[in-house]
């Protein structure tokens, strides 16, 4: 069951320990990062200072990385940044690592520390961007600069990709540095982003943690409905006005969710994973899905979180109409995110909104619209699945299962699809129910040692990406 039948090589790893010196570099420069208000607002709205202020910043605080004769830098799109590392070896194809710097607004409301103030506070470091996406863009660097440090010379050329514009769909930074790799003929082993996490207390009568791999994500489409009616005197209403019309037309999508997709999902095979983490009798039903998948997927539909696991979500973002108090509102508007299911593709889900509206006097207008990403290999001979599980099996030997899931949200990674066919979306850090709703809401955090453990992470990961690889085989295996 080797990666394409090598034989496995283990060459000596430089132990990924850190000085209490380094340790407090580490932290103290995610600080400095978070301190910088690099927020995207709107489609063109970026803090384009803080941005410049932010390509500095990285130059102060990893000079060698700045230095190293074999690691070249490119700015891209302005603010976006590339770094090639060169590996020693030509014969192996290059990987990538992907992160991006901005952030979505933090406005100072409800927060126990202000958001950009990056202050450390019970073992925590607070801010907008501790956990999306700053703590990614400081750790790779970081861990990049700390084995050069050591004189690592990596065998297997890699790409650091840091997107700046991640946060109002990657255009001018992801999308940009793609079409730049492309005209360059590269094409990449494998990708790891953000995207999932090791989760922890997302699924009832599951005490123990585990790592879910994203290995494809979610399509996604803005749909914008509009009503027109004749405006006029409000003391004379007709019996319908746009807003009465389009609310009727977004209530029902509201109450009419996509179809249940259980069955034809990755979730299936993931389930299946964790099946023997369960007592009893859950680890029963989840092995004999072919009998109790209909009552498992009802009850996954039942948790918000877990019900974007099994169908297209919609949401009812946007909603404008009226000019003024006594005027009857001659147009309403509402826009309408569409998720969708990795099983399902944008056509098949505008088809069924349209049937679901049923109201020709609601247009439809796609504004951006893009299908589900294809789903990346996690057999035994993908190389980037196998790194990361190898990985978290070391770094997290707490973890039993390591398995493959959907991103539900989308990530940079998309705008790479035409690089490799291996695209992985995985955060090496904890991430429980109250952490998740913390990611683009308030009080956002990273403890310390979690900080600690992701730069960790990407050390073990680089040096294992420059040995020849046999897969672990998985625990109930052995
Ligand atoms: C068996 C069960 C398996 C798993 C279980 C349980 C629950 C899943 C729980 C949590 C999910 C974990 C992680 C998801 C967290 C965040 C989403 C990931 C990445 C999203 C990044 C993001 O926010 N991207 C934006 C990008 C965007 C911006 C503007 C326009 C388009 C896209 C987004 O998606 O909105
Ligand atoms: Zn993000
Ligand atoms: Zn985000």
């Amino acid at each position: 069951k080797g990666l394409g039948g090598q034989k496995h090589q283990r060459a000596s790893q430089i132990p990924s320990q850190f000085s209490q010196g380094e340790r407090v570099a580490m932290k103290e420069a995610l600080k400095g990062a978070i301190h910088i208000p690099t927020v995207s607002f709107g489609p063109k709205e970026l803090n384009t200072t803080a941005l410049a202020e932010f390509g500095e910043y990285i130059r102060s605080v990893f000079p060698t990385v700045f230095k190293t004769s074999f690691v070249q830098h490119e700015v891209i799109g302005e603010y976006s940044h590339l770094f090639t590392v060169q590996g020693s070896d030509p014969s192996l194809q290059p990987y990538m690592l992907l992160a991006h710097s901005d952030v979505v607004p933090a406005p100072d409301e409800g927060w126990e520390v202000p958001p950009f103030s990056g202050l450390e506070r019970d073992g925590f470091i607070h801010g907008r961007g501790t956990l999306d996406n700053k703590n990614s863009v400081m750790a790779i660097l970081q861990a990049l600069e700390l084995l050069l440090l050591r004189n690592y010379i990596p065998r297997r050329s890699f790409f650091i990709a840091l997107g700046h514009d991640e946060e109002i769909s990657g255009h001018n930074g992801a999308q940009k540095i793609a079409a730049l790799l492309q005209a360059r003929g590269v094409q990449l082993a494998f990708i790891v982003d953000e995207g999932n996490f090791i989760l922890d207390g997302f699924i009832p009568n599951l005490k123990k943690p585990f790592a879910i791999i994203a290995v494809t994500e979610k399509g996604a489409i803005n749909l914008m409905l509009q009503v027109n009616t004749t405006p006029g005197h409000s003391s004379a209403p007709p019996k319908e006005t746009s807003i009465g019309i389009l609310a009727a037309a977004v209530s029902r999508l509201e109450q009419t969710p996509m179809p249940n997709m259980f069955g034809s999902g990755l979730l299936k095979t993931t389930l299946q994973e964790l099946a023997h983490e369960f007592p009893f009798p859950t680890n029963i039903i989840l092995s004999n899905l072919w009998l109790f998948g209909p009552l498992v997927s009802r009850l996954i539909e039942r948790n918000y979180i877990t019900n974007a696991l099994v169908r297209t979500t919609t949401a009812l973002t946007m909603f404008n109409a009226g000019v003024k108090v006594n005027v009857i509102p001659p147009v309403a508007q509402a826009i309408i995110n569409f998720r969708v299911d990795p099983a399902q593709t944008v056509q098949e889900v505008l088809e069924l909104v349209k049937n679901i509206v049923a109201d020709n006097r609601v247009q439809f207008q796609v504004l951006s619209a893009f299908d589900p990403l294809p789903v990346s290999p996690s057999d035994h001979q993908a190389l980037g699945y196998q790194l990361l599980r190898q990985t978290i099996r070391s770094v997290f030997p707490e973890v039993n299962i390591v398995a493959p899931g959907v991103c539900i949200g989308n990530t940079d990674s998309r705008h790479y699809a035409n690089l490799t066919t291996g695209i992985y979306r995985f955060n090496p850090l904890y991430l429980n129910p109250q952490s998740f709703r913390s990611i683009h809401g308030i009080n956002e955090k990273i403890s310390v040692r979690a900080y600690e453990t992701q730069v960790k992470f990407i050390f073990e990961f680089v040096q294992n990406a420059d040995t020849d690889q046999e897969p672990v085989p998985h625990l109930h295996e052995l």
